[in-house]
């Protein structure tokens, strides 16, 4: 993050930021993050928001005495809360001459294609027009198998894919600590971190409030993989309309995470990395392997030895080697009985039968390499691409 160009900044804003302790909306608690979000808007920085706090913002008007524990309970509390929430949302925004742009997801918006790609035109248009997208997860249809797990994932996932600068997680503790600092007094914070080891992991531990989720785990997962995008993060708190000016000039109350890591992978490789069901499977050659992890080529058809599963062109598929090792995933230019026919065949039997000169079955713009040898850092450079 760099307070001095034009910066895409997405902030989100937790449950026990935006409500009381015992449920329902604090328009106080509100109005101070959407007097940020507008300074940070009008300082000239793209602002996208992930806010929480559907659930408790709703559940007191359905009559439940705490946050509901069913999943009904919590998606009717939802239903209730996120109308509440954009509404005192777009009233406090209005006041600075700003809209919001609500936006609720599932994970099978991100799993399928089209509404990926949609969903980022969608983002970008409203960016361009000056719009204040507030994104939830669609919490009255997710179910189990569909959900982000928590909206610091989201969070990190709409950063990664609008290829934002920086990511501000608005929390109610004032950054990570070596334990809990609500049961151990003596915690010591962390400022400034650059990588996240196991050790810090282990440190960070679950919701602190009754009606927040993830707690500090679920923020270091998404800070891990927002940094591993070359992303900077901020967990943490602050006050007054500066706040998120403050954060973005490094003055925060919270912990920074930053790397030294330059560019971001593509939005579609993003896509077949993070998000495409996985349609099936080819194997490789060493060769193809070899041309694939270190050579930034495409997949050809002589270098595949095995082709499993039914998929279609255009599906996204896992390929491994012979050893037995995952190498990557691929969107893959011909079907599964396309690429039987020509597997381990030369050039020119290959485009007679494929009827063209186009005969890679995974082009490198289409691929992402997930294998990582250990110690081997160019491969992790070739991800980042
Ligand atoms: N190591 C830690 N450092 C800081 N906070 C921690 C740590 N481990 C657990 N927490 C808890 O994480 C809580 C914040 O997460 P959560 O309750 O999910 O908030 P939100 O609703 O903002 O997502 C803090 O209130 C704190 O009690
Ligand atoms: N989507 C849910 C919030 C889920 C969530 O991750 O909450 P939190 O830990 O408060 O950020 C809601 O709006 O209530």
């Amino acid at each position: 993050m760099d307070n001095k160009k034009k910066n895409r900044i997405v902030v989100k804003i937790g449950s026990s930021s935006l409500t009381n302790p015992n449920g329902g909306l604090s328009h106080e608690k509100l109005i101070g993050h959407v007097d940020a979000l507008a300074a940070l808007r009008q300082a000239g920085h793209d602002v996208i928001l992930v806010s929480s706090g559907a659930v408790a913002a709703g559940f007191t008007a359905l009559g439940y005495p705490s946050r509901p524990v069913t999943i009904e309970g919590k998606q009717a509390a939802a239903a209730v809360g996120q109308g509440l929430l954009i509404q005192a949302y777009n009233e406090r925004l209005g006041t600075h001459g700003l809209t919001a742009a609500q936006i609720l997801l599932t994970r099978d918006d991100f799993a399928k294609r089209n509404r990926y790609h949609n969903a980022y035109n969608t983002l970008n248009e409203l960016l361009k027009r000056g719009m204040i997208p507030i994104i939830n997860e669609n919490d009255c249809v997710a179910v189990d198998e569909l959900t982000f797990g928590d909206n610091d994932m989201l969070s990190a996932l709409v950063a990664g894919f609008l290829h934002a600068d920086g990511l501000m997680i608005l929390t109610d503790t004032d950054g990570l600590y070596d334990a809990d600092p609500r049961s151990n007094p003596h915690a010591r914070k962390f400022s400034l971190l650059h990588e996240i080891t196991p050790e810090i992991e282990a440190l960070a531990g679950g919701a602190g409030s009754s009606v927040g989720t993830g707690g500090m785990r679920s923020k270091i997962n998404a800070a891990k993989f927002a940094l591993s995008l070359g992303i900077d993060i901020f967990v943490g708190t602050g006050d007054g309309a500066d706040k998120l000016l403050l954060i973005l000039a490094g003055e925060g109350a919270g912990t920074y995470f930053r790397n030294e890591m330059q560019g971001s992978l593509k939005s579609h490789k993003q896509w077949i990395a993070f998000h495409a069901d996985c349609a099936g499977r080819i194997e490789v050659d060493a060769g193809a392997a070899s041309a694939l992890l270190y050579g930034g080529k495409s997949l050809l058809p002589s270098g595949i030895t095995d082709v499993v599963g039914s998929f279609l062109a255009g599906d996204v598929v896992e390929v491994w080697d012979t050893l037995g090792r995952r190498l990557g995933k691929g969107e893959v230019r011909y079907d599964a009985n396309q690429l039987r026919q020509v597997k381990g065949e030369s050039g020119p039997a290959c485009q007679e039968v494929l009827g063209t000169s186009r005969i890679e079955a995974i082009h490198r713009d289409n691929w992402v390499t997930l294998y990582m040898e250990e110690n081997k850092e160019e491969t992790r450079e070739e991800i980042i691409q």
